[in-house]
């Protein structure tokens, strides 16, 4: 499908179970493959990332079965993969590419990594460089310091490390769940400012279900404590995915309401949940249970019912794109703060927002780490034809232009990264 029109739409209502979360499913996959004994997992999200970790798992000689939707069957391999030459392919999933560079590296292995061309332009340097201070033999295919890469089996000497927080939290989650398979103790301080923390929190846990501690003093310090082992819990459930709630949760801001996301709740580990807290300074009701999240706003379509705000959005950097379109339907000019990370994503997030908001007629400004939004006078730009940049995510947000005006989404298959059916889902909440 080439694109996708999107009509006018009146109001936003009814209910989304959401697909299971993008960042647990990986994670939760390749513990289950590092662990001992065999994994049930329900609802794990059925996308093409978690479908690069599931291929290159089973090339890795991982035992996988698929039951029904959603439930798969990892046996175990006790922290050492059989296969000891592969090459991989991994697309555009950071939650793939970054985690398993860390594990391969100490595998005693020959890897070959490689991606979409886009995954050869998001940086990786930081993570290799960390990696060989303990001996990891890491050689660059293409550009220094960017995928593809090739692992060559090394002697590893566990040793306390440091890695760069400021460009991806990605690479510190990959060292968490690796080094526990050296057994020895190993402390891995953060130079500079750790970026996109929640999803630290959000490893942790996840390791934590699979039996193995980090102490942590600050964000800027973590001990693997050595001689722990990765253990199956039996059986684990995917929570639903806090990002791709954030469309409905933003429509049901923008356009009536309620809409309600079934899946995650007040306890969610997921750092985007709190998005809510930024539609709530934008003048949206919030409702919050403990498996659910509701929001309703004005119930005028377009009607700019929404107040603009300045926002600090290190904490949601996926969600934040949301409040970036979201700001069309808000009186004033929104800013969104500290999204640096933005410009290495599945494209250069802050140049195509940039460039696809002004199509509909916004104002807009950015700098390196942030980007101004204030929507037009009048009416939005009526059938403006988004470009999507291959990145779910400008697909996904894009399409609440649609509470203001008739739109075209091009190339809308793009979804497939995280939510392959999200287009279906909209249909459902719009009137
Ligand atoms: O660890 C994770 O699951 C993720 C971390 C974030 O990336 P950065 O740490 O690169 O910001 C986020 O944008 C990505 O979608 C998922
Ligand atoms: C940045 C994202 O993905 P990745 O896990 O590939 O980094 C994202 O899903 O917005």
């Amino acid at each position: 499908m080439k694109w996708l029109d999107l009509p006018l739409t009146h109001s936003a209502m009814g209910q989304i179970h959401l697909p299971g979360s993008k960042s647990i499913s990986n994670r939760v996959l390749l513990l289950s493959a590092l662990a001992e004994g065999i994994t049930d997992i329900s609802n794990l999200l059925e996308s093409d990332d978690t479908e690069r970790m599931l291929e290159a798992l089973k090339i890795l000689g991982v035992t996988i079965e698929h039951s029904n939707a959603g439930r798969y069957i990892v046996t175990g391999c006790a922290g050492d993969f059989p296969v000891k030459s592969a090459r991989l392919f991994l697309g555009n999933a950071g939650t793939a590419f970054r985690p398993l560079t860390a594990v391969l590296a100490l595998m005693r292995g020959h890897y070959y990594l490689t991606g979409v061309p886009r995954m050869h332009e998001r940086p990786v340097g930081d993570l290799v460089d960390a990696l060989r201070q303990i001996g990891a033999a890491i050689t660059y295919l293409g550009q220094e310091r960017f995928p593809p890469l090739e692992i060559h089996p090394a002697d590893i000497h566990p040793a306390d490390i440091s890695v760069n927080g400021n460009i991806s939290s990605q690479f510190l989650s990959g060292l968490l769940m690796a080094l526990p398979l050296t057994g020895q103790p190993v402390t891995i301080s953060v130079n500079g400012v750790l970026i996109s923390q929640p999803y630290i929190a959000l490893t942790i846990a996840q390791m934590a279900h699979f039996g193995v501690q980090v102490e942590r003093a600050s964000w800027q310090r973590f001990t693997l404590p050595g001689s722990q082992v990765y253990r199956s819990p039996a059986t684990i459930a995917v929570e639903g995915d806090a990002s791709s709630a954030s469309y409905f949760l933003a429509a049901g801001a923008i356009a009536g309401g309620p809409v309600r996301v079934v899946g995650v709740g007040q306890d969610s580990y997921q750092g985007d949940v709190r998005f809510v807290e930024a539609l709530e300074a934008m003048g949206a009701h919030i409702r919050i249970g403990d498996t659910w999240i509701e929001t309703s706003g004005s119930h005028e379509s377009g009607s700019r019912g929404l107040k603009a705000i300045d926002f600090d959005c290190n904490h949601i950097p996926d969600a934040a794109m949301t409040l970036a379109v979201t700001a069309l339907f808000a009186q004033g000019t929104t800013t969104l703060r500290n999204i640096a990370s933005w410009r290495v994503k599945e494209t250069d997030r802050i140049a195509a927002m940039s460039t696809e908001l002004r199509k509909l007629g916004a104002q807009v400004e950015s700098g390196d780490d942030f980007l101004r939004v204030t929507p037009p006078d009048g009416s939005l730009v009526p059938n403006a034809a988004i470009d999507t940049y291959d990145d779910h995510r400008m697909a996904m947000c894009f399409s609440l232009a649609s509470f203001g005006v008739s739109v075209r989404i091009n190339d809308p298959l793009c979804v497939a990264k995280t939510f392959p059916d999200y287009f279906e889902k909209f249909a459902e909440i719009t009137r």
